[in-house]
Formats: C-alpha cells, sequence, structure tokens
C-alpha cells in the first residue's frame, strides 16, 4: 500500500471505499475498495477532496480481482454459458437457453484446490432455464499471482469444465399397460401426465398405443414404435409385483438390453431402464402418474440430450434420490437428484 497523488494515480487499485455526503440529498459509495483509478475519475476524487490516494500498485505478474475473475470464468465456460461483467471481483456464468448442466467435478475440484481461486457452481445434471445463474467465479485477494489463474486456464484447455447441453426434439412413442385402461374400466390417466412432461422438453408424441396387460402385445408395441422411427419409447403402469405387472417382461420379450430394473429412487423406484438398438425404453411406474416429480423427471433431460444411462450412472441416484415430498415442490431446487 502506498500514497500517491491522485494525478499519479491512474492504473493503480484503490485500497478503501471513498465515501460522498452531499447533505440532505445522499450519503454513500462514490468509490469502491478495488477500484481501477481512471483518467475521467480524477476531476471527480479532487472535487471529493482527495488530492491523495492510498493505492496498490498492480505489480507485473498480479492481476485485479475483476481481471482474474473474468479469466477464469472464461476458462471454465462451456458452450450455452455467457458471462455476466465483474461486480466486486464476481463472475457469473448465466444459461443462455434450456438444457443440461453439466460440470466436470473432477476438474473443478482442481481449480478450487488453488489456493485463493473460488468456484461455486450448480449439481450436476441438473436441468436449467435460460437465464438461470449456473456458477458464480472469484478469486480471495484483491490482487492476485496471474501464475494461478494461468493453471486455472491450463486445466480449462484440457475439457469443458463447464456447459449447457441443449435437449433433442425427439419423436416420443408412448404404450400404456394395463387392462383396466385397455377395456375402458377406468379412463386413462397416466398417458397426459407423460405426454405433458416430454412435451415440455420440445418433444414431439407420436404415437400413443394401450394394450392389456400381455407381455406378447407390450413387446408387439415396442417394436411397432421402433418401426416406425420413435427414438425414446415410455411403457407406463405394470412395473411391480402383481401377476398382471409384465410390462419388464414385455421390453424384454421386445428384444431390449435391460440396463437396469430398479433405481434407488424414491418415488420411482420400479423403473426399467432398457435400449433396443438406440433407442431407450424406459417402463414407468405408476407412481410417475401420482407424484409431481420422480426418478422420470432426472432421467429425462439425460436421454434428450443423447446421454447412454447407464447402470453405474442410475446406481449413483442413490444419494440425493429421495424425493422430500415438500407441499410445494421446488424441483430442481432441491436436494432430489442431486447424486446424478
Ligand atoms: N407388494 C408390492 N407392492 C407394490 C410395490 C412393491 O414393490 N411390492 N411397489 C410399489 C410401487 S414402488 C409402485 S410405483 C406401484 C407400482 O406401480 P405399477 O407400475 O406396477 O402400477 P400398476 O400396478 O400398473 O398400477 C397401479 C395403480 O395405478 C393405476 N393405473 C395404472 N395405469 C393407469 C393409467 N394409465 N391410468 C389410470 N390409472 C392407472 C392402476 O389401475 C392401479 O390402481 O406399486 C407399489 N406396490
Ligand atoms: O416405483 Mo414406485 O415408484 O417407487 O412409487
Amino acid at each position: 500500500m502506498q500514497i500517491v497523488r491522485v494525478e499519479e494515480a491512474i492504473g493503480n487499485v484503490l485500497c478503501h471505499d471513498i465515501t460522498q455526503i452531499v447533505p440532505g440529498e445522499f450519503k454513500g459509495q462514490a468509490f469502491k475498495k478495488g477500484h481501477i483509478i481512471t483518467e475521467q475519475d480524477i476531476p471527480r476524487l479532487l472535487q471529493l477532496g482527495k488530492e491523495h490516494l492510498y493505492v496498490w500498485e498492480v505489480k507485473e505478474g498480479f492481476l485485479h480481482e475483476n481481471d482474474a475473475g473474468l479469466r477464469i470464468a472464461r476458462a471454465i465456460q462451456g458452450v450455452g454459458l455467457a458471462l455476466t461483467e465483474p461486480r466486486e471481483g464476481k463472475v457469473s456464468l448465466v444459461a443462455e437457453y434450456d438444457g443440461l448442466f453439466t460440470v466436470n467435478e473432477e476438474f473443478l475440484t482442481s481449480i478450487n484446490m488453488i489456493e485463493e481461486i473460488v468456484a461455486a457452481t450448480r449439481n450436476n445434471h441438473r436441468p436449467v432455464k435460460k437465464g438461470d445463474i449456473v456458477a458464480g467465479v472469484r478469486v480471495i485477494p484483491l490482487l492476485i499471482e496471474e501464475a494461478k489463474i494461468k493453471t486455472v486456464e491450463a486445466i480449462g484447455q484440457a475439457a469443458a469444465v463447464t456447459a449447457v447441453s441443449p435437449y433433442r426434439a425427439c419423436k416420443v412413442g408412448i404404450i400404456t399397460t394395463g387392462s383396466e385402461v385397455y377395456h375402458g374400466r377406468i379412463q386413462d390417466k397416466f398417458g397426459p401426465v407423460v405426454k405433458a412432461k416430454v412435451e415440455g422438453y420440445g418433444c414431439e408424441v407420436m404415437q400413443h398405443i394401450l394394450v392389456p396387460d400381455d407381455r406378447d402385445q407390450i413387446a408387439q408395441a415396442v417394436r411397432a414404435l421402433i418401426a416406425d422411427g420413435a427414438d425414446l419409447i415410455l411403457t407406463t403402469g405394470g412395473m411391480s409385483v402383481d401377476p398382471d405387472d409384465v410390462s419388464p417382461s414385455g421390453i424384454r420379450k421386445a428384444g431390449a438390453e435391460i440396463v437396469t430394473y430398479g433405481a434407488p429412487v424414491l418415488p420411482g423406484s420400479m423403473l426399467m431402464v432398457a435400449y433396443l438398438g438406440q433407442v431407450p425404453v424406459l417402463g414407468l411406474p405408476g407412481c410417475v402418474m401420482y407424484h409431481k416429480t420422480t426418478v422420470f423427471d432426472l432421467l429425462l433431460p439425460l436421454v434428450l440430450t443423447g446421454r447412454q444411462l447407464t447402470r453405474p450412472m442410475i446406481v449413483k441416484l442413490g444419494l440425493g434420490g429421495l424425493c422430500l415430498e415438500c407441499e410445494v415442490c421446488q424441483y430442481p431446487a432441491c436436494s432430489f437428484g442431486t447424486g446424478a
């Protein structure tokens, strides 16, 4: 810290706030600590009675917090993310469109292991909306060694640390199982729930087939949808333990490869994930019709960004897999699905 004449302070960093008081009108900050003094500031500083200032010189090899924040943000900025202006050193990353936020957890940890560097993000694999802030970065001191920022940049160059993946508009086939629905004993309440959810992501329901609890007819419906070009197949109901719950065996009989039957998520544990060729086939249990948010809401955004679901991915959902069933659902702003 040194004292310099105002006229000689250009390019230096102010060490303290400067308060302006206009009696009866205004009292507040005219200049903030950390501000880099420019030529235009000089008349105002003189007017405020400041002929000398305490400043830090920005030394060779050091960066001001605003520049450091911007460079960290650029280093971790992947597709679909815009940056805000630095505010008191903090730069935020903002989603440019609706999509799935992803973060390379290992690289994020490496960045935060560098002392005095802060990069805070949302959880991995969370759906975000256009305009959502998904991450914020800053450095702790007002001036920081540039070498540290260069290390962050080297990490960022090796792989995208954060990104927002857009959703693909898929053609979705729905198969609603249940003899009670098929024979018209009750009205179908499951199809509309699933339809609304996929349409909410910009997908189109190409066909909705009703079948009784018959594994051959379920298998046939799966194959028919594949033949008609479905990108995603959803079966509803018939997923648990009753003798009439034959959706899993119907999906198997269609020739699909099973990734999992069962997921450590409540509600949604009786889920099946399978693939017939490249096409995902999800067997959705009854709770998906009943509960506002379930395992289906956790997996749908992953599927719609083209991710291949694997058993380790499903198993990881156990941590954070318990829905708290709040009176007013705040998902995804909650712990449900944070293990994704
Ligand atoms: N003994 C056990 N019972 C249950 C288990 C279990 O493990 N052991 N699992 C529970 C879980 S978890 C769920 S989820 C539900 C299972 O759901 P299912 O997918 O098997 O659902 P269904 O048996 O087909 O139907 C349940 C209920 O919902 C009505 N339903 C089904 N589809 C429709 C539709 N399209 N429209 C309107 N209503 C529909 C159906 O008539 C039944 O009343 O099981 C727990 N039980
Ligand atoms: O599959 Mo059930 O879904 O946990 O309510």
